[in-house]
């Protein structure tokens, strides 16, 4: 009984939640870990490897681990699926290109098959919407397939990472469903 309460305080208790971020490359994942942490936009490089951040929201702390997206690297994401007590999917809305919106589609299909991911709550951030060309939310989903999802919390925010613009309100739903989850496992 101690043990489970000691597992369950070290999960949620004391301890960060872990957020991992993944998506396309270029997708914005770096620009939002830097905005979140620092509150301002800096000049990225692509990712070869991961950063790993810890950002303070509303008394909650989350570890958060920005994963390269490259395709040549992304067959690394499985080795962080441990860290994703939460998932952050990132598209570039402004690319309407089909064989990227193919792609984000096809790598989230993966991830929502992921065993070690079955738990987690999704929000996918449709970013880059100061863009003129930007794809609305809607079609965002519409296109990851998001409705067809089954057994799965998400939600999708849109987001203009390089002002700041909705990066709070998806991690306040993700705080919320990971709280939820946090009293599911208490009951
Ligand atoms: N216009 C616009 N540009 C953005 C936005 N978010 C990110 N960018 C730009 O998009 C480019 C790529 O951003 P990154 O944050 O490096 O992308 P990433 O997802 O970390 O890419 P990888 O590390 O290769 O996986 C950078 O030039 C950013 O300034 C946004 O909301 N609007
Ligand atoms: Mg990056």
């Amino acid at each position: 009984m101690g043990n489970i309460i000691a597992r369950i305080m070290a999960k949620f208790g004391t301890e960060p939640t872990d957020l991992l971020m993944l998506g396309l490359d270029a997708a914005g994942k770096t620009t939002i870990l830097q905005r979140l942490r620092l509150g301002e936009t800096v000049n990225t490089v692509a990712t070869i490897g991961f950063n790993v951040e810890t950002v303070e929201y509303k008394n909650i702390s989350f570890t958060m681990w920005d994963v390269g997206g490259q395709d040549t690297i992304r067959p690394l994401w499985r080795h962080y699926y441990s860290h994703g007590s939460g998932l952050i999917f990132v598209v570039d809305s402004s690319d309407r290109d089909p064989d990227r919106i193919d792609d984000a589609r096809e790598e989230l299909a993966t991830l929502m098959h992921e065993d070690e991911l079955r738990e987690s709550p999704l929000l996918v951030l449709a970013n880059k919407q100061d863009l003129p060309n930007a794809m609305s939310a809607a079609e965002v989903a519409e296109h990851l397939g998001l409705s067809d999802l089954r057994g799965r919390q998400w939600y999708i925010q849109p987001t203009t990472a390089t002002r700041g613009t909705g990066l709070y309100n998806g991690l306040d739903w993700l705080a919320r469903q990971l709280k939820k989850g946090r009293a599911g496992v208490r009951a």
